[in-house]
């Protein structure tokens, strides 16, 4: 069985989980009192306090087990931050940023924003996310308007089952958790988990894969929504929770073909993203993510993001820093 670790990217701790059986809860139950509520991404996460010019404060909300700040959570703000000077007609087209610290969950964020330049068709703008007077993150976001060409293509999308047929991370942890053998570390772990609800929801494609009770290539697939009612025709609001969302359980695919590794410290070290159509991510998008490379204690993960008629909405990538456990030092645990 795979060794229970802290992966920081969203991820429950692996467990011994099984897929579920008949009556289970979940697939095309009708969605909770929470999906008629507005989204607390939207209420709250992304909502900036401007505290003077160029200069805003963001509330923590959803901590990961690491008890780092979640990179997606820095980056969304970042860029609510960014795309407060920009022009009306002006779209996030891409985000560049590298994590350069830890983020204390335990402080607000301030967001320092510069105007790079503004152009008749592109704007670009520049933050640093700061905590203890020091950058934890530096972002460039560039904004473009709307400019149709006849030059566009894109892949397919992946043919997978449709949320409605598919379990909630959090009722298979309840399946597992109904295992009267589970190890106690493994049981606190995803208590943990279940006890602090993230703003966003997730169908794993294949449970055994979440669960790392098989291991496979590295690739995996989920859909994925804001907890939670936003709207339709806010795309700067939806850019920047698509921004959060990108960076849950997306290094953690670099591990899927490792069936026996105990994982000391792992953090997204860079992400990148490029906005491609419109979308809602209050309605189900599917998270493709496959991790091409693996070496020298880094990790590369892709990812595209597909509105659910199988428009290509945006694409990520990300490098992460992944340092294991020797297996000696866990031999002897
Ligand atoms: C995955 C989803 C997420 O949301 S993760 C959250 C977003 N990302 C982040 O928070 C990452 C932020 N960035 C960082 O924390 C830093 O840039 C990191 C990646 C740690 C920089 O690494 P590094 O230059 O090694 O930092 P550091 O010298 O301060 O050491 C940090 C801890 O690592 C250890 N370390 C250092 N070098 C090595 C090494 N070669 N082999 C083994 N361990 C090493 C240091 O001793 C230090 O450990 P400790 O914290 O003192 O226990």
């Amino acid at each position: 069985m795979s060794e229970h670790h802290d992966k920081g990217d969203g991820e429950p701790p692996p467990g011994t989980g099984s897929p579920p059986g008949p009556g289970s809860p979940g697939p095309g139950s009708p969605p909770g009192p929470s999906q008629d509520l507005k989204s607390v991404l939207v209420t709250s996460v992304l909502q900036l306090e401007e505290i003077d010019v160029g200069l805003y404060r963001g509330k923590n909300y959803w901590v990961p087990l690491s008890r780092r700040l979640f990179g997606g959570q820095i980056i969304g703000q970042a860029l609510v931050a960014a795309a407060e000077s920009v022009a009306g007609h002006l779209y996030a087209h891409s985000l560049h940023c590298y994590f350069v610290r830890a983020g204390d969950p335990g402080l607000p964020v301030l967001y320092k924003v510069d105007r790079v330049r503004d152009g008749r068709s592109f704007c670009v703008r520049s933050v640093k996310a700061i905590q203890h007077g020091e950058p934890i993150l530096v972002l460039q976001a560039s904004f473009h308007m709307d400019q149709p060409s006849p030059l566009q293509h894109q892949f397919s999308m992946p043919a997978v089952p449709p949320p409605e047929d598919l379990l909630s991370l959090e009722d298979l942890i309840r399946l597992v958790l109904g295992k009267p053998d589970l190890e106690e570390k493994v049981k606190r772990g995803f208590n943990r988990v279940l006890a602090n609800e993230v703003p966003i929801e997730v169908r794993p494609v294949n449970p055994l894969q979440f669960s790392r009770e098989v291991t496979t290539e590295p690739k995996r697939m989920f859909w994925v929504r804001a907890r939670g009612h936003i709207g339709e025709g806010n795309m700067k609001l939806h850019g920047c929770v698509a921004a959060y969302i990108s960076d849950y359980s997306f290094l953690g695919t670099t591990l899927t073909s490792y069936p026996d590794i105990r994982v000391k410290m792992m953090a997204s070290l860079d992400h990148a993203m490029w906005f491609h159509n419109t979308f809602r991510t209050d309605e189900w998008m599917l998270y493709e993510v496959e991790s091409p490379w693996a070496g020298g204690s880094r990790g590369l993960v892709q990812g595209r993001l597909w509105r659910r008629d199988g428009v290509l909405a945006a694409s990520c990538c990300q490098e992460g820093l992944i340092r294991l456990t020797p297996s000696e030092e866990k031999s002897k645990l």
